[in-house]
């Protein structure tokens, strides 16, 4: 499940009434997913300060091209596999996006090719991974590149991130 986030002020309960319009009444309260966003829309400026930094422009050179972003906030849930080996959660791709954060549960799954293997990000609910994506890479001038990833499945445990 994804939805889109703005920071703009007149869309801050998008998914709060989109909840309410599909399931009920019940949900009005259910604004956990804009808090999450906020600070994650706050997070990844802040790193793109650490990129201005890393690739010598100005430090608010892409906090400046970003403000006012849009973001997805994606929900991924993978349930059990009896026959792991035979299928993926998320197939081989690069994120389309600029930046991606990912929080994974503890059940670990996330794999990022690197050195012409498959290597598996161990999970660690204190920690976000951040991952650069497609658009990135035309903006940094090709210096950044996008990590290709996927996610498997086990046979014991759901996995949610
Ligand atoms: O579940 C994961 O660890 C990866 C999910 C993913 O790659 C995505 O949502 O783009
Ligand atoms: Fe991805």
């Amino acid at each position: 499940m994804g939805y889109r986030y703005s920071a703009e002020k007149n869309s801050s309960n998008i998914f709060q009434d989109y909840l309410v319009d599909k399931l009920g009444d019940e949900f009005e309260h259910f604004g956990v997913y804009q808090d999450y966003c906020e600070p994650m829309s706050k997070l990844s400026l802040g790193i793109t300060e650490l990129l201005s930094i890393s690739l010598g422009v100005q430090i608010s050179h892409f906090r400046e091209f970003f403000d006012k972003n849009e973001s997805i906030m994606r929900l991924n849930y993978y349930p059990s596999c009896q026959k792991p080996y035979l299928t993926l959660g998320t197939w081989p791709h690069c994120d389309p996006t600029s930046l991606t954060i990912l929080h994974q549960d503890q059940v670990g799954g996330l794999q990022v090719f690197f050195d012409n293997e498959w290597r598996s990000i161990s999970p660690n609910l204190k920690v976000f991974v951040v991952k650069i994506g497609e658009t990135f890479k035309p903006l940094s001038n090709m210096r950044y590149k996008s990590c290709l990833h996927c996610a498997v499945v086990n046979r014991h445990t759901i996995r949610k991130s």
